[in-house]
């Protein structure tokens, strides 16, 4: 029975002294070291002690201001370093998340195939089981190459002895190459135990068929049913992935959560280095899970990582086989700026949306800094650079500046319609229109951190600007506005019919001001703030008018409480 000690007993207890040496023996011999009668002594007093500590060790890790989500994988060894465990460990230290690793078999591979393949024995996959369960906190468990069917028994009991918060299941039957990496018995094993435990199980149309008894995988059509199939085993929710469906220009996956499905299209990244995307996408899916997104939020974010990562590595050459490894850190080139940046989009600083406009600054005798930094020191949360007649060179040197200002006070910048401009500059993301970059070619360039918006006035506009991997969609023109020529005014009812469908958050646009936010606010429920040019920059003093602005607004929002 696992009993709370109190803090002094933990730290003098045996499992520290006993645990290096536990460890050292495992290291310096063969899997089947633990027969010998003292290691098995040692083996049993070390699991005693920690099990008797558990609770102790367990509250010490989660009171901890310092926990770093965690992804432990249970998957093989790729000596090539492309896929499996290796794979595993790099996607999560890229999306920074800690990966702890159980080995389940270790395998002779390269570029080429698989040359041999070692399966541990169950009972030293329970022991690491064991070993990490034991001791770490770990958010979630991600699945790779599970080689027996004992194997598969093995993870299930520890799952129940130690349940986490998502369990995320890649079924790994056979190599990029052609190898089996899982025999017939292990299906079974999927159908029955695991994937009823799954939060996620993430086939490839040969794996996908094969969980469906060899039912043959076509078409995007075939993989609805087969993610409907697959989804009546048990799993929470299934994504079919479809990047070998044959005849097909882009990549589709099929997401289906038991209710829906989406289909996750992109272009298809022209490369020989995929090696590793499957464990890849599921240990990103994993890692994103263990940082608090909602299931189609991580797929979604993966995907975008994946797709990335591959267009980065698509000239890489690692090996002389037929399927290459990726880089799973080219996309953090420039890991020293990433660190301080938001991990990801945060909803909220849509509130009070700054949109700087050149010829309002020009009329005012401003520079765009100087209306940027009192609009920031107003209580603006997101700054959009709408330059449309400035000259590249002035607009990308004025946008460094005013970076600077924004990220001393955490507020995002982003740029209108000039990709290259905040490539050149690494603003924080762009803001696009239907006849600008489509959204998802934008996502292609700038890699899936940067912020990336869409201008949307109908329902399928916003259903599209989700699918291309937008963050958040521009709504208007919500009243008249002198700013934007030509602009088709929906007003609020068009306002509200598109947020609501929208699966993207919203900010609305057009003609809004210190007279019309609260309205806006107060009538379209789940809209999350207001887009503003001339309210704030077609005035005297636009530090004034953002403070105003920031009180209307905040006070709105206390009002939705
Ligand atoms: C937040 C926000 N929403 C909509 C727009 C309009 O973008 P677009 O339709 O591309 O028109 P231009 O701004 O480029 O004239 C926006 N800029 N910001
Ligand atoms: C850029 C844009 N897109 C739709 S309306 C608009 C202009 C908004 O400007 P203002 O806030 O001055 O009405
Ligand atoms: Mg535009």
């Amino acid at each position: 029975m696992a009993c709370a000690l109190p803090l002094e007993r933990y730290k003098s207890s045996t499992s520290l002294q006993v645990a290096p040496s536990v460890f050292r023996q495992v290291r310096n011999s063969s899997f089947v070291s633990w027969n010998s009668d003292s290691n098995k002594k040692n083996q049993r007093q070390f699991f005693v002690t920690m099990q008797a500590d558990n609770r102790v060790s367990r509250n010490m890790h989660t009171s901890s201001d310092n926990k770093i989500p965690h992804v432990l994988t249970v998957a093989g060894s790729d000596s090539g370093g492309g896929a499996g465990i290796q794979a595993d460990l790099k996607a999560c230290a890229a999306r920074r998340v800690y990966c702890s690793t159980v080995i389940t078999a270790v395998t002779a591979q390269n570029t080429v195939g698989v040359q041999g393949v070692n399966i541990v024995p169950e009972d030293f996959v329970a022991e690491q089981l064991r070993s990490v369960l034991y001791d770490m906190h770990v958010d979630v468990v991600k699945t790779g190459m599970l080689p027996s069917l004992n194997i598969v028994k093995v993870l299930c009991r520890s799952l129940r002895e130690f349940p986490v918060k998502a369990l995320v299941v890649d079924p790994v039957m056979v190599s990029t190459s052609g190898d089996v990496l899982a025999g017939h018995s292990v299906l079974a094993g999927f159908r029955e135990e695991l994937l009823p435990m799954a939060d996620i199980v993430t086939p490839n149309i040969k794996e996908a068929s094969a969980l469906l008894n060899n039912v043959p995988l076509r078409s995007v059509s075939d993989m609805r049913t087969a993610a409907k199939l697959i989804h009546d085993l048990g799993p929470r929710n299934v994504l079919v992935k479809g990047g070998d469906l044959p005849d097909s220009l882009d990549a589709i996956d099929v997401f289906f959560d038991g209710e829906e499905f989406y289909e996750l299209c992109s272009p298809r990244v022209n490369t020989h280095n995929t090696h590793g995307t499957g464990c890849t996408l599921a240990s990103s899916i994993a890692a994103e899970l263990a940082k608090g997104s909602s299931m189609f939020s991580a797929v979604k974010l993966a995907k975008r990582y994946v797709e990335t990562a591959l267009d980065y590595s698509k000239d890489l050459f690692i090996g002389n086989g037929a399927q290459g490894p990726f880089d799973h850190f080219l996309a953090l080139k420039n890991i020293d700026q990433c660190c301080h940046r938001q991990d990801s989009f945060n909803p909220n600083c849509l509130l009070l949306y700054a949109v700087t406009d050149s010829s309002m600054n020009r009329k005012w005798g401003r520079s765009i800094a100087d209306a940027v930094k009192a609009a920031v020191e107003g209580g603006a949360t997101i700054v959009q650079l709408r330059e449309k007649d400035a000259e590249t060179r002035e607009f990308i040197d004025a946008a460094k500046v005013c970076l600077e200002i924004c990220r001393s006070y955490g507020v995002p910048l982003l740029i209108n319609d000039r990709i290259d401009v905040a490539l050149a500059c690494d603003a924080d993301g762009v803001h696009v229109g239907q006849s600008d970059m489509p959204a998802h070619l934008a996502r292609s360039l700038l890699g899936p951190e940067k912020i990336i918006g869409v201008s949307c006035k109908t329902i399928e506009q916003a259903e599209q600007a989700w699918v291309d991997g937008a963050d958040y969609i521009g709504c208007g023109g919500v009243y008249p506005t002198s700013t934007k020529a030509n602009n088709r005014t929906i007003g609020l009812d068009g306002l509200r019919e598109v947020c609501q469908a929208s699966k993207l958050p919203a900010v609305a646009i057009g003609g809004i001001g210190l007279s019309n936010a609260s309205v806006v606010m107060e009538s379209v429920p789940n809209v999350k703030g207001v887009a503003v040019v001339s309210a704030l920059f077609d005035r005297e003093c636009v530090l004034t008018e953002t403070r105003n602005l920031h009180t209307v607004l905040s006070e709105a929002m206390l009002s939705r409480k």
